[in-house]
């Protein structure tokens, strides 16, 4: 009876896992689906397909797993954060493809609005930065650039929402318009210390208030599934943006515990606790979750846009692999990249350069370099990245990582890992069950109907593989100097 189904949305593929109540996975499905890519820099996804897609891997790991939708206790959504869908209240039906974290298509407005001197106001409340990649700027360009929609928003017509809530609203057949804490925290324009959607940044960015979802705790019973979807009413009792879901999921309860998860993109998070940390780093600052009534954690979050999407690209762009896999075969052909670094700043920079208009670049090549030193390069560029995140992170923090917790696709490369912990001089973790993202999806919705709590999560966590540092420290530095080098040569080119 006390199954828990977690439905995680990430931006490449819509996933459903089945955890036992002790936090297992009993079964899962998973279906990608499609990319659009309709000029340079924009990136957009149909929110029907995410949605059937999402539908078809609930049932499909309910099929698979042998359950009656009856003995699943609660369900979680856990989603790519960021991404902004538009759709008809009464309808239901999307009036516009959603638009993508990714997407850099609001880089000019951001400009603007820094220009104006804005930027101090919006870090303030939001504890973000004025990037494209937050949903305000994203929602105020589809307001002010496609005909007719502004005044619909201002009638009540239309509903805005992350991709959590436009699952939550399909999943209750239309019945609730609603987010949570965590994905709020996201969009620009939402207070970080109210816990509101503010005033004042609404109407810098002219959104009516009409189209925003409620807001309520990471962990609380929402409102039931409609019947027919799954086949019973299933209490939707989680909701989190999957990065802090991986947080949750990897047991990072006390202050200064912190995971890094290689998906698409790289995201490092560390518990701050009760209290909102402000970077001076370029980190950003983010709510982790609320559980039921209880205050609020916040996170200092680096968020890296190309990890595992670098090596997609080697797979689809450069054709120098079949299977993301297979890079670690070849980048092990040479014992290092020969000099060669790649910098994947394939939409801009994130943390903490914040860079829209950075590029990707390959230096140092040589007559001597070949496709396995730029495999190799590669899959350096996620650990240089983040090893940018921990310098940012340890000072903002004041505090000194004795591990860090990984998770993610790319986290399998034990070539990448080893990197990882010879860079950071520190060792590199991972759990015994790696979809952490969806257990935290799991965990939290066990939290809304009261099955589970986070002593007990914590006493569940345990380490899978251990990677302890090797690297002598001058050759770390050293390396690490180059990579600084070779940012600074991607920098700024787009502009
Ligand atoms: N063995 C591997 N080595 C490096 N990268 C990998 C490996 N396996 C998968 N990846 C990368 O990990 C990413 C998928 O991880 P996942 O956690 O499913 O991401 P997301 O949730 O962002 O879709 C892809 O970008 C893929 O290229
Ligand atoms: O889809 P993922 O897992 O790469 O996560 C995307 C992030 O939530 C974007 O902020």
């Amino acid at each position: 009876m006390s199954y828990l189904l977690a439905l995680d949305q990430g931006t490449t593929s819509s996933r459903a896992i089945v955890f036992t109540p002790a936090g297992q996975p009993l079964a899962q499905a998973q279906q990608e689906f499609t990319q659009y890519f309709p000029q340079p820099g924009w990136v957009e996804h149909d929110p029907l397909e995410i949605w059937q897609s999402q539908l078809q891997t609930a049932r499909e790991a309910l099929a698979r797993a042998g359950l009656e939708a009856a003995q699943v206790a609660a369900l979680g959504i856990i989603n790519q954060r960021e991404t902004v869908v538009l759709w008809e209240r009464s309808s239901g039906k999307p009036v516009h493809p959603a638009i993508v974290w990714q997407d850099r298509r609001t880089a000019a407005l951001c400009e603007q609005l820094k220009a104006e001197g804005l930027e101090p106001t919006f870090r303030q409340k939001t504890g973000l930065v004025l990037d494209p990649y937050f949903s305000g700027t994203k929602l105020a360009w589809l307001l002010n650039q496609v005909s007719g929609l502004r005044g619909r928003a201002e009638r009540g017509e239309l509903c805005f929402g992350t991709v959590d809530s436009w699952l939550i609203y399909n999943l209750t057949g239309g019945q609730l318009h609603a987010t949570d804490v965590s994905n709020a925290s996201r969009t620009l324009l939402f207070n970080l210390r109210d816990r509101a959607w503010d005033d004042e940044l609404l109407s810098i960015l002219d959104i009516p208030r009409a189209v925003l979802p409620e807001v309520k705790p990471s962990a609380t019973v929402y409102g039931t599934t409609a019947p027919e979807l799954l086949g019973a009413a299933l209490p939707i009792a989680g909701v989190a943006g999957d990065q802090q879901a991986a947080l949750f999921g990897q047991a990072c309860f006390a202050p200064g515990m912190t995971k890094n998860t290689y998906g698409t993109g790289c995201f490092m998070l560390m518990n701050t606790g009760p209290q909102p940390v402000e970077s001076k780093q370029g980190l950003l600052t983010t709510l982790a979750w609320q559980l039921g009534n209880h205050p609020p954690e916040y996170a200092l979050e680096g968020s890296v846009f190309i990890a595992g999407a670098v090596v997609q690209w080697l797979r689809d762009g450069l054709g120098l692999i079949q299977q993301s896999a297979e890079v670690e075969t070849l980048a092990a052909q040479v014992q290092d990249t020969g000099g060669v670094y790649l910098v994947p700043a394939f939409v801009g920079l994130g943390a903490p350069y914040w860079d829209p208009y950075a590029r990707g670049t390959l230096v140092g090549l040589t007559r001597g370099t070949t496709s396995a030193h730029i495999a190799r390069a590669a899959l350096e560029a996620i650990a240089y990245q983040s090893r940018d995140l921990l310098g940012a992170m340890e000072a903002d923090s004041g505090l000194r990582l004795s591990e860090l917790r990984v998770d993610g696709g790319a986290s399998l490369n034990g070539l990448l890992m080893q990197f990882q912990a010879d860079l950071l001089g520190r060792p590199v973790v991972r759990p015994q069950v790696a979809e952490t993202t969806a257990l935290g999806a799991a965990y939290l919705a066990g939290v809304g109907v009261g099955i589970t709590d986070p002593p007990g999560i914590a006493e569940r966590w345990a380490a899978g593989g251990r990677f302890e540092p090797r690297m002598l420290e001058p050759e770390r530095e050293q390396l690490y100097r180059g990579w600084k080098r070779a940012v600074e040569r991607s920098r700024a080119w787009a502009e």
